[in-house]
């Protein structure tokens, strides 16, 4: 693995690794591109099998950020963290500590917070030892838990490519397959079933699915490999990512794909074959930018304000249609014209930071 070389290709700025002994704390910081301003993105905790696995899930990750900060109109950038171990066995509060030392060392430049495998009650300890952390409760001065909010995007997300893919936004009798049913999949089933879809759900680990079960009881469970080839309306990916890949699309029975799982193309020629295949994909980083919305809103001058984050994050349905509309206007998939869109925002931004310096 050549990093410098995948650095320099998708435009990072800083990988940094950082290992505490003490504590056995082994994570990497990617900071991808900060011209809209200080990099904003989670802290995901997982048993990796090799270096160059964490080291390729940071580096996408991180890009993802940047893209998701300028869709939604944030000014910020893109960062993202991970932490190299098995969440359910190696989490201590030193642990924990040590990263948050590490992210102070960035005094600003990144701040981070809860994603997959990681929850608030660990960066409540992080925050013991820098101020650079978002989505706490708010009895922490944060916005909550950012997964709730996110699943409202995801929502609003769901129903755009339901607009684009039936002509209409109602999700009444839509049949939609959920794809991983932890922080963001449980809320956004609530929301889901409350909009009068049915839904067909599954996870890996059963406490996640017995927990939805108890509250939704109407969901329908299949194993997790089924979940593709289930006869639905919308496909909801809600786990992890490089889940439209070569061997899932030909199983898709859906007509729209959703979800807030980051980087959910394996490849950008996956979006192609999407296009091609007549399937209206809302690309993840404009669906699942609700938790990105509300940790930015906690920076406004005056701190995190519901109203103005939820009604940003309502905008996710709007900017989508607009994405769709270029994408039908161009011929051009979905996720390339979220693309452009975002290229043009950043080149925009560094010609004006440019000409501001002169
Ligand atoms: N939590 C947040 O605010 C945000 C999360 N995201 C993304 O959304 C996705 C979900 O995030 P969270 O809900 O926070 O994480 P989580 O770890 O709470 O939930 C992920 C769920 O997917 C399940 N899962 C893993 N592999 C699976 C498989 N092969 N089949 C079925 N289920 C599987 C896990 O058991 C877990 O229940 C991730 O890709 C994350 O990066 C994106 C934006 C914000
Ligand atoms: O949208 C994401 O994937 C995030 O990582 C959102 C986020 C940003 C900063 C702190 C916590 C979560």
């Amino acid at each position: 693995m050549k990093i410098f070389e995948m650095m320099e290709k998708e435009g990072h700025e800083q990988l940094i690794f950082n290992q505490d002994k003490a504590s056995g704390l082994k994570a990497l910081i990617a900071i991808h591109d900060t011209t809209l301003g200080p990099a904003l993105g989670g802290c995901r905790m997982w048993p990796y099998k090799t270096e160059e696995e964490a080291i390729y899930d940071v580096l996408r990750l991180s890009k993802g950020m940047t893209y998701k900060s300028a869709a939604s109109g944030q000014d910020y950038g893109g960062g993202k963290s991970v932490i190299w171990g098995d969440p359910k066995k190696d989490k201590s509060e030193a642990m924990f500590r040590a990263f948050g030392r590490f992210i102070d060392g960035f005094k600003g430049r990144f701040s981070t917070g809860t994603d997959v495998g990681t929850t608030y009650h660990d960066f409540i300890i992080c925050r013991k030892e820098t101020p650079y952390i978002g989505a706490l409760p708010e009895s922490y001065g944060g916005g909550g838990n950012s997964s709730i909010i996110t699943a409202f995007g995801t929502w609003k997300g769901i129903k755009a490519v339901a607009k684009e893919a039936f002509g209409s936004d109602s999700l009444e009798g839509k049949v939609i397959a959920v794809q991983g049913l932890g922080k963001v999949g449980y809320y956004l089933v609530g929301y889901l079933i409350e909009d009068g879809a049915k839904v067909i759900g599954t996870d890996i680990v059963q406490e996640h699915i017995d927990k939805v079960l108890a509250d939704y009881p109407g969901v329908t469970i299949v194993k997790p490999e089924e979940i593709y080839e289930v006869e639905c309306d919308i496909f909801s990916p809600n786990a992890l990512g490089a889940i439209i890949n070569d061997e899932t699309i030909p199983k898709l029975k859906c007509k729209a794909i959703a979800g807030a799982a980051n980087n959910q193309l394996a490849e950008p020629r996956h979006g192609d074959k999407l296009h091609e295949l007549g399937i209206v994909y809302g690309p993840d980083y404009v669906v699942n930018a609700g938790g990105l919305i509300q940790v930015a809103d906690e920076l406004e001058p005056g701190g995190y304000n519901k109203e103005r984050a939820y009604g940003k994050a309502a905008g996710i349905y709007d900017m989508l249609l607009k994405i769709f509309e270029i994408s039908r206007r161009d011929n051009i998939p979905t996720y390339k014209a979220a693309d452009t869109l975002v290229h043009e925002r950043l080149e925009t931004y560094r010609k004006v930071k440019t000409i501001y310096k002169k």
